[in-house]
């Protein structure tokens, strides 16, 4: 089964590295200080199956965010075939809401070893003009809990989605997981993120598990930042 004990610790860090040695060496070093670590496509792509059972050995849960988006049956392979490579299957995954019902539940029925299965709704990177040269109307807010919706009929365990749309979702869908990336701590570097909240506002809002990327993992210090992050969390 996966280690899902993150609950005293809700911050996963994003380990967006292609370099092994580099993300073992921020994994060791965080580890007292973070509730699990992010793998994402940059790292699969480079070291697969095998980079992440390096980082599991740690033994913080892993959350691999691989944003599966294609047909149902093919997403479903490449998770059964995922859990068939790796030794022990991570304890959350993601999908694109937008592959759309029967893909999500046939990524549920695929994950159904153990892996909660979470459904990106809209990037945070984007903000409302980028919804519009897609062709995407409305605000972010208003497709964001349009996808929720879909995730929570489709049977997923929950959505990613930004902090400032967290608090509308979890009002409706009361024990769903949300998953909130750009978070961005007071005075840290927005970068290409667009829709951010600070640590404590996201989980303030319902946030079950914030995902925290570069404020930490480029600080000159990574250990400090995140002792500080899980500190002033602790104090809530
Ligand atoms: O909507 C999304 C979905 C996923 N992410 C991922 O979270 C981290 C954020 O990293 P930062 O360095 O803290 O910006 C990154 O791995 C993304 O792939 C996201 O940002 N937004």
């Amino acid at each position: 089964m996966p280690n899902t004990d993150f609950l005293s610790n809700p911050v996963f860090v994003a380990l967006d590295t292609p370099d092994l040695k580099k993300a073992e060496k921020l994994a060791t070093i965080l580890r007292p200080h973070v509730g699990g670590i992010k793998l994402g496509l940059e790292f699969f792509m480079a070291h697969g199956h095998y980079g992440v059972e390096k980082i599991a050995d740690q033994g913080l849960p892993i959350f691999l965010d691989l944003k599966f988006h294609d047909i149902p049956n093919t997403v479903a392979s490449a998770i059964e075939a995922l859990f068939q490579a790796i030794k022990s299957p991570p304890a959350i995954l993601t999908v694109h809401t937008e592959g759309g019902e029967a893909m999500m539940r046939a990524a549920k029925k695929a994950a159904d070893k153990g892996s909660k299965v979470v459904g990106v709704t809209i990037l945070t990177s984007l903000d409302q003009s980028d919804l519009g040269v897609i062709g995407m109307t409305g605000t972010p807010e208003s497709q964001v809990e349009k996808l929720a919706r879909l995730a929570r009929r489709s049977g997923l365990d929950g959505i990613v989605c930004s902090g400032e749309e967290v608090e509308q979702v979890h009002e409706e869908w009361r024990d769903g997981f949300f998953v909130v990336p750009g978070i961005r701590p007071a005075d840290s570097v927005v970068g290409d993120q667009k829709r951010v909240c600070t640590p404590a506002d996201a989980l303030d809002r319902g946030a079950s598990i914030l995902v925290i990327g570069r404020p930490i993992t480029r600080a000159d210090e990574p250990a400090e930042v995140a002792s500080a992050i899980a500190r002033q969390l602790r104090r809530k």
